[in-house]
């Protein structure tokens, strides 16, 4: 049995200091700072290429960058083997852009490869039963669990990737755009499920988003990527006082407007 990391009293989940990420001559992060407390949904917003992908792929280990520090559940994440840090990464679930299913297997065994991958010892009838369970949570119907993702929607394939995501019961989920592409039913009830889903199973979110939809309806507190670091943490009431340009126009411009306008009159698919 993998022994679970434990958040060491009073610390956060998620700290980056002075993050440094550069590709050949292209610096993308220099400097960067982000902490994420406990049991929020923090969205994480920026200009396409700024650098939103990569802190994640930082952040789980999947990105080795220049310098800087990453901790997550109190364990130094950058330069260790991930042999060595099997207890935290147990505690994480991904759900990549598009989704990341293997086109080869079904939903149901897409989502027990990590259960495979790090409780080999599980018997395979409990290892289905848990697949099947993470798919109800999902929201997908029963008979999704036979399918192939070719078979999907592509709603259906960002809920099977959040099957796979719950599989270990993570404490930490990572959502990079999982509204992306979703008409817009769709994407409230996406953003639904993920609010219930921290709130019932007391998980911490770092969501990626470009869906201010998503930021107004679902997040505690918004992290803005500019200039190569997080220029801004907040709730969104603190970020509209933000002078900064690119906040100022991404809250304040007609897409912006429209999201708020939204939220302020209560229109958005929460009602069932
Ligand atoms: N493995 C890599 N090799 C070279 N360049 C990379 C690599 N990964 C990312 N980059 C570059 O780093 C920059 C940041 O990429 P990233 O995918 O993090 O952006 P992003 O903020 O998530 O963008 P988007 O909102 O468009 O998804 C981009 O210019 C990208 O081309």
């Amino acid at each position: 049995m993998v022994p679970r990391a434990i958040l060491p009293e009073g610390e956060a989940p998620i700290v980056v200091k002075g993050l440094v990420n550069r590709f050949g001559d292209f610096t993308v992060h220099d400097g960067l700072d982000l902490t994420v407390n406990s049991g929020e949904i923090i969205g994480v917003v920026g200009g396409s290429g700024t650098g939103k992908s990569v802190l994640m792929r930082s952040i789980i280990g999947l990105q080795e960058p220049k310098a800087g520090d990453v901790h997550v559940l109190g364990r130094e994440i950058t330069g260790v083997d991930p042999d060595e840090n099997i207890g935290v990464r147990c505690q994480w679930g991904v759900l990549f852009q598009g989704g990341a299913l293997f086109s080869t297997l079904t939903v149901g065994e897409n989502v027990e490869v990590p259960l495979k991958q790090f409780y080999p010892e599980i018997d395979p009838s409990l290892r289905r039963d848990i697949a099947r369970y993470k798919v109800q949570m999902s929201g997908l119907p029963e008979d999704a669990i036979a399918k192939f993702p070719s078979e999907l929607s592509g709603g259906m394939k960002k809920r099977a990737g959040l099957a796979r995501a719950l599989a270990l019961d993570p404490k930490l989920l990572f959502l990079d755009e999982p509204t992306a592409g979703l008409d817009p039913i769709g994407a409230a009830k996406f953003d639904r499920l993920t609010k219930e889903l921290k709130e019932t199973l007391g998980l911490t979110v770092f969501l990626i988003t470009h869906d201010l939809d998503t930021l107004y309806e679902i997040c505690d507190r918004v992290a803005v990527i500019a200039d190569k670091q997080v220029i801004a943490v907040g709730t969104i009431p603190e970020l509209l006082e933000s002078e900064h340009p690119w906040i100022h126009d991404y809250f304040n411009g007609p897409r912006g407007r429209a999201a708020r306008d939204t939220h302020d009159r209560g229109e958005m698919g929460f009602h069932g």
